[in-house]
């Protein structure tokens, strides 16, 4: 039985998604595994960094005050009275006119506030002693990194939510996190439905086609921070998707099936939804493609009925599987980082329904440009190989020209936005 569906705005369909509660969880995992991984809490500062006054140059430490007089004329002598390199620490307490030599890294003598590099100071030997000399006046400080430049104690570094970089592994290691506390991967379930669909290693056959939106969903759950289930693949047959998805839910945090949600005869997400007693969430969104995506919430979890079409799977991941992912990773900021681009090529088709373009974005004489990456059709799958962002074209009677400024949500970056329609 044919069903009418009323089409809801996008931003009113990731409303209704994000409305619903889902909570991160916290796992503390070697420092070793963590690059790429999410912070589940704000990372502190532990101590000061540096811990103590160290000299940022090879050369000599002394009391400033002694080098005063010094200039072109008057080279000021100093004793040479201890040699320390990083990880040393001199016990020698430095009088008037005494130098220890130091290294980079090493900790400063007590009473010493600069270092004279080692290219402004002769050293020489006199009676069985060294001294070094130096023409240069030193002020308190010169060449001195100071306890706490780096960070001091207690400070705020990085906040929660942040995907751990080189950077960041780097600040967890000063600090002596050899466990670090990030967000447990939300556990994504994933059906790929379709009696046409075979198996990546199986000859094609006469109306079948190769399945490949389950690898798809895949590399853009493990994109964005999640793990995936992957049940396989379903035949349109109504009990056995039925089964399979009521079983699956118990084993995963969300579900996702790709295919059967639109009103033909072998759609049946929908009566699945319904038999289950899920709550629908919404059938039809005011976008192309993926505007027969249905999401449901069933016992707490977010079921997503992306459609089978590879584009509009894609589109569907992105706008409403995305967004409740990275909040379980405790990003502040989970949906797609919106910019403004300009478009490089013509759009003459004009839409009802808002379009949201796979699209090549790049940067042009400072400016961020656009232009679709292929065919723009849901059943395309070619131009998704060269999408790094969705240009968006609102729906209405007219089309896009070249020079046109638009909105993209950029798909390969790591901050995202806070809300974006
Ligand atoms: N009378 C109407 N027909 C259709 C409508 C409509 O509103 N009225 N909507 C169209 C739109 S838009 C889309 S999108 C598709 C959505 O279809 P379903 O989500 O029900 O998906 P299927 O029917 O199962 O498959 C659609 C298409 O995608 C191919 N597919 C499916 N799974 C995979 C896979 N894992 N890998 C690669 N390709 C896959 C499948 O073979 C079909 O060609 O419905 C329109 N129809
Ligand atoms: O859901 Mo269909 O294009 O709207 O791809
Ligand atoms: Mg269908």
């Amino acid at each position: 039985m044919f069903e009418f569906r009323k089409p809801i705005p996008i931003g009113e369909a990731v409303s209704r998604i994000m409305a619903n509660e889902v909570n991160g969880k916290t796992e503390y995992i070697s420092i070793n595994e963590s690059n790429g991984r999410f912070l589940s809490e704000d990372l502190l500062a532990t101590e000061d960094v540096p811990h103590f006054d160290r000299a940022p140059y090879d050369g000599f430490a002394v009391r400033s005050i002694d080098t005063a007089l010094a200039n072109r004329d008057n080279p000021i002598e100093f004793e040479v009275i201890d040699h320390i390199g990083a990880g040393a620490v001199s016990n020698k307490t430095v009088g008037p006119f005494q130098a220890v030599r130091i290294m980079t890294g090493a900790q400063m003598p007590e009473n010493c506030d600069a270092v004279v590099m080692l290219e402004l100071a002769q050293d020489f030997e006199r009676d069985g002693k060294t001294f070094m000399s130096t023409k240069r006046m030193h002020k308190p400080g010169d060449n001195v990194s100071r306890r706490g430049e780096d960070a001091k104690k207690g400070e705020v570094l990085v906040n929660k939510g942040t995907k751990i970089n080189p950077g960041i592994q780097a600040m967890l290691a000063t600090f002596g996190y050899a466990k670090v506390p990030v967000a447990k991967k939300p556990r994504v379930g994933l059906f790929a439905t379709g009696t046409e669909l075979l198996g990546v290693d199986e000859p094609l056959e006469p109306g079948k086609i190769r399945n490949s939106n389950s690898y798809m969903i895949s590399a853009q759950t493990e994109r964005v921070g999640a793990e995936v289930e992957y049940f396989g693949t379903l035949p349109d047959d109504f009990d056995t998707c039925f089964e399979a998805v009521k079983a699956a839910i118990e084993k995963v945090d969300m579900l996702i099936t790709t295919g059967g949600v639109s009103v033909g005869d072998f759609d049946y997400l929908p009566e699945i939804y319904a038999k289950l007693g899920a709550e629908v969430l919404f059938n039809k969104v005011s976008m192309r493609p993926g505007s027969v995506t249905t999401v449901a919430h069933y016992n707490g979890k977010i079921l997503f009925g992306l459609s089978g079409n590879p584009s509009a799977c894609y589109v569907g991941f992105e706008l409403f599987a995305r967004p409740v992912i990275r909040k379980m990773l405790f990003s502040p900021k989970p949906h797609l980082r919106k910019e403004q681009a300009v478009l490089t090529v013509d759009f003459p088709k004009a839409n009802p329904f808002t379009r949201f373009v796979r699209s090549s974005l790049s940067f042009s004489n400072g400016k961020i440009v656009v232009a679709p990456s292929g065919l723009d059709k849901s059943n395309i799958v070619m131009s998704l190989a060269g999408a790094n962002s969705l240009a968006i074209l609102p729906g209405g009677t007219r089309g896009f020209k070249a020079g046109d400024e638009v909105e993209v949500l950029l798909l390969e970056d790591h901050e995202g936005s806070e809300w974006p329609w």
